[in-house]
């Protein structure tokens, strides 16, 4: 787990075009709920293409812990023999969540109505951020929680033994809280129904009816969307393939647009509507990317993406697109630095509660290479054009996307930059460094002196 193991600064500097072809590693938010939904079916689950990363396996372990067991092949197949929902035994130890905050808000969810004890832990990012926004719903459904003030971690949880189905409307835009109360609903006898004002990436919903659960999403008559989910279904065991995270593709796709000369394609990108916020916006801020390849597996759209660099200009990003892009606004205020103009990113109040507070480290970053910006309660506006930029180190507060955002800067401004710890990278995209080196960028590690 990252925070068990030491800062490792990174440093990158511009070198030439960046150029060839590349596959980033299989989808986060799938990832987790392919060996959830597989540990709580009956029988066996494959999945190929995992994620294979801190956050992802600090899920594996947590499953493990409650009786599925989990093993991966040498081919990378990952074999997953489900235990069922309802015949979740109680984890002996504690449950270290390290980074996940999609990890450990689901697992609430799947333990909270399950008659078992247990006790979350995570990293010092982990234990700042809030879980009273799946502990609350939680507790109306029965759930019993001793927690650190403020609904922090470490917190222990002991499941309700007659679970009561609730209809809940998702107060922020969140998948990881919708999440938690549907598969929470899971194991409870009748109905659960979540209304969510505003869409959130679908995952679980799609996920679980191809697990065989009965779930619906209609719209009502304000548009917000409300999902019913019958209670106690036996989930089927299913043969999974995790396509590429559109997420981690924002950070080659950013480099390729800002990186003079360059001409990258980005293979088997999951293309899920609630997702790809932030090709939408490079498009219009000019960026020369096209989808080619598309095609449909395992019920979502993939293709392949083809960036060459451009001239970006900056825009308003409208408010509602943030739910489709939430985790790409940090790489996005990278590429805005090198737009004509400003580029002005409103609604972006669940910044505050990630890894880290985004906003606030984003703009602390842009300042230390020299960017202007104006960090607003919930929004970012960055002028972009500065010459001389870069030469800064940027604080990463173990926060991933902090760290590879910024190396993604270093690689087109006129001084290297420097992330003080590239060891987070680890919990979302371990293969970051290699990839881009092959696309010939210079990602190294920092000399003790500079660092
Ligand atoms: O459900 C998910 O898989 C996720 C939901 C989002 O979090 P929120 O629900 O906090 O918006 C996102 O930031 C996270 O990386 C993954
Ligand atoms: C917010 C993120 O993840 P999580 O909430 O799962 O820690 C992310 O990956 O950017």
């Amino acid at each position: 787990m990252s925070h068990g193991s030491s800062p490792k600064p990174l440093t990158t500097r511009a070198a030439g075009p960046l150029t060839g072809t590349i596959r980033v590693p299989g989808d986060k938010s799938i990832s987790h709920r392919a060996l959830m939904f597989g540990a709580l079916a009956v029988g066996r689950t494959t999945v190929t293409g995992l994620l294979e990363s801190e956050d992802v396996l600090a899920t594996a372990a947590a499953m493990r812990a409650v009786g599925a067991k989990i093993e991966r092949q040498d081919d990378g197949l990952y074999v997953v023999d489900g235990i069922g929902l309802g015949s979740l035994l109680e984890p002996e130890s504690v449950i270290d969540f390290g980074n996940a905050g999609t990890g450990v808000r689901l697992t609430m969810g799947i333990f909270g109505t399950h008659d078992i004890a247990a006790t979350f832990v995570g990293d010092g990012s982990l234990s700042k951020r809030p879980m009273g926004r799946v502990l609350d719903p939680l507790r109306e459904m029965g759930t019993n929680v001793i927690a650190r003030s403020g609904d922090r971690l470490p917190a222990s949880i002991r499941g309700a033994k007659q679970p009561l189905p609730m209809t809940y409307r998702v107060p922020m835009a969140s998948a990881q809280v919708k999440s938690a109360v549907l598969l929470a609903g899971l194991n409870c006898p009748g109905e659960t129904t979540v209304i969510e004002p505003i869409a959130t990436r679908d995952h679980t919903e799609k996920m679980l009816a191809g697990f065989g659960a009965e779930i619906s999403v209609t719209l009502n008559d304000a548009g917000e969307r409300v999902i019913k989910l019958k209670g106690q279904p036996e989930l089927k065991p299913q043969d999974l393939e995790v396509p590429g995270d559109p997420s981690s593709a924002g950070f080659p796709i950013v480099a390729a647009l800002i990186v003079p000369g360059s001409d990258v394609t980005i293979e088997n990108i999951l293309l899920n509507e609630h997702r790809t916020g932030l090709i939408t916006t490079l498009i219009e801020m000019g960026g020369d990317i096209e989808i080619v390849n598309r095609r449909h597996s395992g019920g979502e759209e993939i293709g392949d993406i083809k960036v060459k660099a451009s001239q970006l200009k900056g825009i308003t990003v409208p408010a509602k697109r943030a739910p489709s892009m939430i985790d790409e606004y940090p790489v996005l205020a990278v590429a805005a630095a090198f737009a004509s103009g400003e580029t002005h990113m409103p609604g972006l109040d669940e910044l505050r509660v990630k890894e880290s507070d985004r906003l606030a480290a984003v703009a602390r970053g842009l300042e230390a290479n020299g960017i202007p910006c104006v960090e607003g309660e919930d929004f970012l506006t960055v002028t972009g054009g500065a010459n001389n930029i870069g030469g800064g180190t940027v604080v990463t507060h173990l926060d991933h996307r902090i760290a590879m955002s910024f190396l993604v800067l270093g690689m087109a401004s006129h001084k290297p930059v420097t992330a003080d710890d590239g060891a987070v990278i680890a919990t979302s995209f371990p293969t970051f460094t290699s990839l881009f080196s092959e696309l010939g960028a210079k990602v190294q590690e920092t000399p003790s002196e500079a660092a």
